[in-house]
């Protein structure tokens, strides 16, 4: 990439972006949508010394488990990959502030990039294309999951529905979102590593069933463009990762008979789980489903925490920026 134009006269930057539903059924790996919360903030403090020293000054939230090296780090790794590619000189402090689960589901790995993504940018103006910037936040994803999958970091940054179209070149497509959707996002308490949950899928799949998925993610893609609440709740079906990932999270069949039972139009596995979504067609049906849902966990004795946010279509968002 070409060096960048920095044109900022500003010292402190705080970003917040949002949780994330990876796959969305039948998407695995391309299609992602974003929520309003949970999320990560990221605070950064430039020093104009010339050195491009990067330093994780501090991380709150996560109970030390997270990493504070900066390239074991995923927003550590955003930022020292934006400075580099902007042919900033500066030095970097940096705040994370952990406000959701790790291994959970939710692109928790996801937010802290896109929100260390977005405070460079308010920082420094660059102008940095937001494939560039996807770009970067995906080297944390490498890092953290073994695979620099985009389906949690693209929404989170785009906001709203998005498709990766591509890897090989890189091809995001932004999808609109029907008035009314609502997720109700499930989180058991129990830990899921993605890097492990993508070891046990299988590799290869059968023709009969890539013809399923491939129905189903175009009756998706065209619910979403329609409006039509119906193609998108027989659309959210998944042939090839559910019927084997769902075993890494206890009761999931019952809490989807639930849900479904109760009105949601889909239920499924957010991400690699152990987090599931609930999709609904408005509030007051998103929030109807959180106490049938509660009592399942309870029965089985798994604490849990219940979101219910709507599909939130602005990505990440700059709290503070100081000169
Ligand atoms: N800023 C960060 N936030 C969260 N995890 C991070 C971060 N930086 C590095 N990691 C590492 O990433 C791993 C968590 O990744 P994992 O993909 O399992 O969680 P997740 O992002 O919550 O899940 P998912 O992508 O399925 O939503 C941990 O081992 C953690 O040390
Ligand atoms: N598409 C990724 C998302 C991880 O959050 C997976 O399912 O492994």
């Amino acid at each position: 990439m070409e060096k960048l134009k920095v044109k900022s006269d500003y010292k402190k930057v705080t970003a917040f972006a949002p949780a994330t539903v990876a796959n969305v059924s039948c998407g695995f790996d391309i299609l992602g949508f974003a929520l309003s919360n949970p999320g990560d903030e990221v605070s950064l403090e430039r020093v104009d010394d010339g050195q491009r020293n990067i330093r994780i000054k501090e991380i709150t939230g996560d109970n030390g488990r997270l990493p504070t090296e900066v390239l074991e780090n995923t927003a550590g790794i955003a930022v020292q990959q934006y400075i580099e590619q902007a042919g900033i000189t500066d030095s970097v402090e940096i705040m994370l502030k952990k406000q959701m689960p790790l291994g959970s589901g939710m692109g928790s790995s996801a937010a802290s990039a896109v929100a260390a993504v977005a405070a460079c940018e308010a920082l420094f103006q660059a102008g940095m294309p937001l494939i560039d910037q996807l770009k970067i936040a995906m080297e944390g994803e490498r890092k953290a999951c073994g695979s620099a999958h985009a389906d949690n970091v693209a929404p989170a940054l785009y906001g709203g529905f998005t498709l990766i179209r591509s890897y090989q070149p890189l091809d995001v497509v932004r999808l609109p979102v029907p008035d009314d959707l609502y997720c109700v996002l499930i989180h058991p308490d129990v830990e899921v590593r993605t890097q492990s949950a993508r070891e046990i899928l299988r590799q290869k799949v059968s023709l009969s069933d890539a013809v399923i998925q491939t129905g189903n993610v175009a009756g998706l893609i065209s619910s979403l463009y329609t409006g039509d609440y119906e193609l998108l709740s027989r659309s959210l079906q998944d042939v090839l990762v559910e019927p084997i990932r769902k075993i890494l999270i206890p009761a999931f069949d019952k809490m989807k008979y639930t849900a479904l039972k109760n009105g949601a139009i889909g239920y499924g596995i957010s991400g690699s789980g152990p987090a599931m979504f609930a999709l609904c067609k408005g509030e007051e049906m998103a929030n109807n489903i959180k106490l049938p849902i509660k009592e399942v966990l309870e029965d089985i004795g798994v604490e849990g925490k219940i979101y219910v946010s709507p599909v939130n279509q602005q990505g990440p968002v700059i709290k503070k920026l100081e000169q």
